[in-house]
């Protein structure tokens, strides 16, 4: 049988991710109907449902490198997919039943291509063109097999594994979607998503070889560096600037900005990947050291840290882009942090900066619905990669299908 008679056609399909944050899993239940120009969706549901307590500091535990034995590696996945599985059964609450599901699961670990972490040649890694060549590798949790078996929905799982094994990143995967829900015909745009590490999509006006004239990448930290820095210095009290009111109360310290941005990642050109295993723990320890030399408060580090978002996002589009875009589309978290919106609006001038749900795409679910989209795709057998944005030679057809 063909996949688009097997689960109906329009298709009702819930996308589920948990992302760098892991503040919680974001589920989107969509009607998804058409295929690429005429791809439509409608957002029927959406909801973040948050990470029991103890699973989540054990998530970013895992996420700062701390070892733990394959056993306890295994009863984590089996968590996060008994989770994932919940919250595609809340989900559909009220709704009819969907017959898809896109899970994401939760990224513990990626390596851009490139960056092998074996050193020496060991195992072969190094050597160019052979089957040990230095690889990406990004290891998401909460396996599909699981969920499709807990829920009885067919769901597609492992969507950066087919990009990252042809020596692609595995990521930014979403802009693919982007393109086709949020281009438009005379406008170039970019669509920057801010969640604990930020990328960017720039769509070019749509028409002509607009397509392959897409470039996107990994600007580097969004909220990861912000949050773990407030939970510091609000001794656990907070988990995030809420408006981005505490960083409004100081003032950035630019010289530290400027030194910050000299890093290498901010200058190497794309396609680029990023984790929270440079933008994280030992990454704001090194910032809160700087920041000492300039005796920066609180307020002041936030103010700082919350620049070095903004302006590194901004310098990375006077950088690589072919030309600047007529406007810009926020979605994630950071698109909700007030101040930040603001710096990033100063930056940009005369381009004026909006979110993605004021041209009706949800800003905070966009990533749980490309999900969605990219296993509807996968079942129509259509890739899902782009490869200017995630540097693979050529398009695949991104995720594993598990029958429900
Ligand atoms: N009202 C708000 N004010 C300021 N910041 C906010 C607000 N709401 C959310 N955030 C920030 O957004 C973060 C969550 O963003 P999001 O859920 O988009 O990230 P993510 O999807 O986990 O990350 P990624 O896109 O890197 O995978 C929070 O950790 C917080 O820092
Ligand atoms: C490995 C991984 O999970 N990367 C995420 C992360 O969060 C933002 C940025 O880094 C992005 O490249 C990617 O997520 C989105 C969903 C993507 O693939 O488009």
């Amino acid at each position: 049988m063909h996949p688009t008679e097997e689960i109906g056609f329009p298709t009702r399909v819930i996308g589920l991710i948990s992302g760098t944050s892991v503040d919680g899993i974001d589920a989107a239940l969509v009607e998804i109907s058409g295929k690429e120009l005429d791809l439509k969706i409608e957002l029927l549901a959406g909801e973040t449902y948050p990470y029991p307590v103890q699973l989540r500091e054990r998530i970013l535990e895992l996420c700062a490198g701390v070892a733990i034995s394959m056993a306890e590696l295994a009863e984590i996945d089996d968590a996060i997919a008994f989770a994932f599985a919940q919250a595609a059964q809340n989900i559909q609450n009220g709704h009819q039943a969907a017959n898809l599901i896109g899970s994401h699961g939760q990224t513990v670990y990626h390596r851009p291509v490139g960056k092998s972490g074996m050193g020496n040649g060991e195992w072969g890694i190094g050597k160019k063109n052979t089957p040990y060549s230095p690889l990406g590798y990004s290891l998401q949790l909460g396996r599909g097999a699981l969920i499709a078996h807990l829920t009885g929905i067919t769901t597609v799982s492992n969507f950066r594994a087919a990009d990252i094994a042809i020596g692609g990143h595995g990521a930014p995967l979403v802009p693919r979607v982007d393109a086709y829900l949020l281009s438009h015909p005379q406008e170039g745009r970019c669509i920057q998503n801010i969640g604990g590490i930020g990328n960017v999509a720039y769509i070019p006006p749509r028409h002509g070889d607009w397509l392959s004239k897409i470039r996107a990448w990994d600007t580097g930290p969004g909220n990861s560096l912000l949050d773990l820095a407030v939970q510091h210095l609000s001794a656990g009290a907070k988990t995030y600037d809420e408006n981005g009111s505490w960083a409004a109360s100081g003032t950035p310290c630019y010289p530290l900005v400027d030194q910050w941005l000299r890093q290498d990642y901010f200058h190497l050109p794309p396609p680029k990947s990023t984790g929270r295993e440079l933008f994280g723990v030992t990454y704001l320890e090194q910032c809160l050291k700087d920041a000492q030399v300039y005796q920066l408060n609180s307020a002041d580090i936030l103010a700082t840290l919350t620049e070095l978002t903004a302006a590194s996002i901004t310098h990375s589009y006077q950088t690589f882009l072919p030309e600047m875009p007529q406007g810009v589309l926020l979605c994630g978290g950071g698109s909700r942090n007030l101040y930040l919106k603001q710096r990033l609006q100063l930056l940009l001038a005369s381009i004026p900066v909006l979110t993605t749900d004021e041209v009706g795409l949800s800003a905070d679910f966009k990533e749980a619905i490309a999900f969605g989209v990219l296993a509807y795709w996968r079942h129509l057998g259509i890739p899902g990669n782009l490869p200017t944005a995630t540097g693979a030679p050529g398009e695949v057809l991104l995720g594993e299908i598990h029958q429900g």
